[in-house]
């Protein structure tokens, strides 16, 4: 990784984390509204993600989703791709290595990536190409890697507050797995086809 990646990574996080609670609570809003708009197919399964690091949070989405929606959080398998679990407010979490809570459910109850419609995607930076820079762990890049060769879905749309956006394009890698959108609490950036 360049140093150049790791000083905006490090000074991204730093920026979010740095967000005011009331700004943070409107930010939710502001992008709950922007989710809202991708239209969703009767029963869909969703992700989401538990905000963690001052990541813009998705309860307010969460929330206003339709009944028949199942929404998912994300859980790190050893095999180094992300397995989707169903999650309602309430049900029973624990902290993941990194610290950051997962639903606690039968392996018989994991989604495979490939099984969702939506998939919210956390991200520490992006760029007007869809880009993103994410905490560097690749386990969005491994989980959707199938993407670089079939068509959504899962469409996969990243969130983000709007000053995460980078001037100019992120330095990208052969891995990387472009987003279709990145809604943030101001409006959407759609990737260019
Ligand atoms: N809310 C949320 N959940 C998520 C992700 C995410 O970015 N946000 N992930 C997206 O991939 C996956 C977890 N990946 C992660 C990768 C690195 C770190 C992290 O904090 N690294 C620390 C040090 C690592 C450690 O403590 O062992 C750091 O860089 O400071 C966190 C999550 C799945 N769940
Ligand atoms: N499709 C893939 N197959 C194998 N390894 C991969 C793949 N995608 C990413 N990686 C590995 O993951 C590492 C981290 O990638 P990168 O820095 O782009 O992560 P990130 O997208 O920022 O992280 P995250 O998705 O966890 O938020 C890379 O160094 C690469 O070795």
């Amino acid at each position: 990784m360049s140093a150049g990646r790791a000083a905006l990574r490090r000074m991204l996080r730093e920026r979010r984390r740095e967000v005011p609670p009331a700004a943070r609570i409107g930010a939710a809003a502001g992008i709950a509204a922007r989710l809202l708009e991708h239209p969703l197919p009767a029963g869909a399964r969703v992700a989401g993600y538990w905000a963690a690091d001052g990541e813009i949070p998705l309860h307010a989405w969460q929330l206003r989703l339709p009944r028949d929606v199942t929404y998912c959080l994300p859980v790190v398998h050893e095999d180094g791709r992300l397995r989707f679990a169903p999650w309602k407010a309430g049900e029973a979490v624990a902290a993941n290595r990194y610290g950051i809570p997962e639903p606690v459910v039968p392996s018989d109850a994991l989604l495979q990536p490939d099984a969702l419609d939506l998939v919210v995607v956390p991200l520490v930076g992006f760029d007007h190409r869809c880009h993103r820079l994410g905490m560097g762990g690749g386990w969005y890049d491994r989980s959707f890697a199938f993407r670089h060769r079939m068509p959504a879905p899962p469409l996969l749309v990243g969130a983000a507050f709007a000053f995460q956006q980078v001037d100019g394009e992120l330095p990208s890698e052969d891995w990387d797995v472009q987003l279709d959108a990145v809604c943030t609490d101001l409006s959407t950036v759609s990737r260019a086809t």
